[in-house]
């Protein structure tokens, strides 16, 4: 009897712990999809990124930058990708000097990102690696370069930082490594682009694109001065109302006709002096030089123009736009993986104040020259005289 009961308590003893052991592994198998979870959310959040983000679009120039397009990208960049599923890249013909392969390599100690060396390899936490910017939008204000630099995120072979760094203009001094950070992951054969329109006006610039790659390949995107002074004027009007008029200050003197050169809008048309100064560091060859109003009277054309300078395969044609009659602007067709069909922000193709003809003929006979000049240095004539 006694015998019987010992067995009894022996069989409910390991009963109990078979059911508290499995409570247990049940309680860790929740608590590890917890942990799981909790990490992904991060991580969807942007978070989990070591990139720096800088927001300076609203200081900038590109006032209506979108930051949940860039939360949309990270979550399509946690799709693997198009190359992993099948690898049929075409051929590139993208260059790196030595000198940019080299500095892609980790930079000291303090500067050094947890995902970014591991035995002085780099490595990641996720899809490739933090690259130089193989190619870079420099130019010009208002020109358009926010739709191209959207229009180009559609490739699956580009990957480029939403906002403008603004580095080899007012962040020279925190060093490439901080500019490497901002950039987007890319897998070879992927091209690293930004945009930050004022380089193409900064004297600086050029030396400090080449002290990083000599290679860089370099996009301006150019509309007829005049306009673009005027587009220039309507973004600070928007921001200053009080602004004076667009022919006070265009103007140095109204009775003269003079015009003023030391205005920023009208001293950024002058294209022509603006590329030879970057022609002493870069030859003709690094430039591409994109039509503004074909950009938006052609996009597809335009785009196919950028994608075989990039060394891309041309995948953005056509069937991406539709023009949108309310915005009077090519928009993108409902790209894959969003909700909706999309246009550029408010702040782009805004409308524009009414200038005096005087005085907008005024600036179109000061701009003949430069524009010849530039029609020559660039040998494309875009046809705004
Ligand atoms: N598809 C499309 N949608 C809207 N706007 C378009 C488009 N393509 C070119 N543009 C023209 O882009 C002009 C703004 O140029 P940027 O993007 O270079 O401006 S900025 O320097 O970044 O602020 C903007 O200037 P404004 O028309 O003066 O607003 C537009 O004319």
């Amino acid at each position: 009897m006694e015998d019987n009961s010992d067995k009894l308590l022996l069989l409910l003893r390991s009963m109990f712990i078979h059911v508290y052991a499995l409570a247990l592994s049940k309680v860790s198998v929740l608590f590890t999809m917890v942990l799981i979870f909790t990490y992904f959310f991060y991580c969807l959040t942007g978070f989990c990124d070591s990139a720096p983000r800088t927001l300076y679009s609203h200081q900038g120039s590109d006032a209506d930058y979108d930051i949940l397009d860039d939360h949309r990208r990270i979550l399509g960049d946690l799709r693997p990708p198009a190359r992993l599923l099948h690898d049929a890249s075409p051929q590139r013909n993208l260059t790196v000097s030595a000198d940019a392969e080299r500095m892609d390599s980790p930079g000291p100690p303090s500067e050094r990102t947890p995902d970014t060396e591991k035995d002085g390899m780099p490595v990641s936490n996720t899809f490739g690696l933090k690259r130089f910017p193989q190619a870079i939008i420099i130019g010009v204000k208002k020109g358009g370069t926010r739709a191209l630099l959207e229009f180009l995120r559609i490739h699956p072979d580009v990957r480029a930082v939403g906002a403008e760094p603004h580095f080899f203009d007012r962040f020279y001094d925190k060093g490439l490594e901080w500019y490497r950070n901002l950039m987007p992951r890319t897998l070879d054969g992927q091209v690293t682009m930004e945009k930050t329109p004022s380089y193409f006006v900064t004297k600086e610039a050029p030396g400090r694109i080449c002290t990083m790659n000599c290679q860089t390949k370099l996009i301006v995107v150019v509309r007829d001065p005049v306009t673009r002074a005027v587009s220039d004027y309507t973004q600070t009007l928007s921001k200053n109302p009080g602004l004076p008029s667009f022919q006070s200050l265009a103007l140095k003197n109204s009775s003269t006709g003079l015009i003023d050169t030391t205005w920023s809008a009208v001293r950024i048309g002058l294209y022509a002096k603006h590329l030879e100064n970057w022609l002493q560091y870069f030859p003709l060859s690094h430039f591409l030089f994109v039509s503004g109003e074909r950009l938006v009277s052609d996009p597809a054309g335009e785009m196919g123009r950028v994608q075989d300078f990039l060394g891309l395969k041309r995948v953005v044609s056509n069937k991406h736009f539709y023009f949108n009659q309310t915005k009077g602007f090519p928009c993108l067709k409902k790209p894959e993986g969003s909700s909706r069909p999309r246009c550029l922000g408010k702040s782009k193709g805004r409308p524009h104040p009414q200038i005096p003809t005087e005085v907008l003929q005024r600036l179109r006979d000061f701009y003949k020259p430069f524009n010849h000049r530039f029609y020559q240095l660039s040998g494309q004539d875009f046809g705004w005289d």
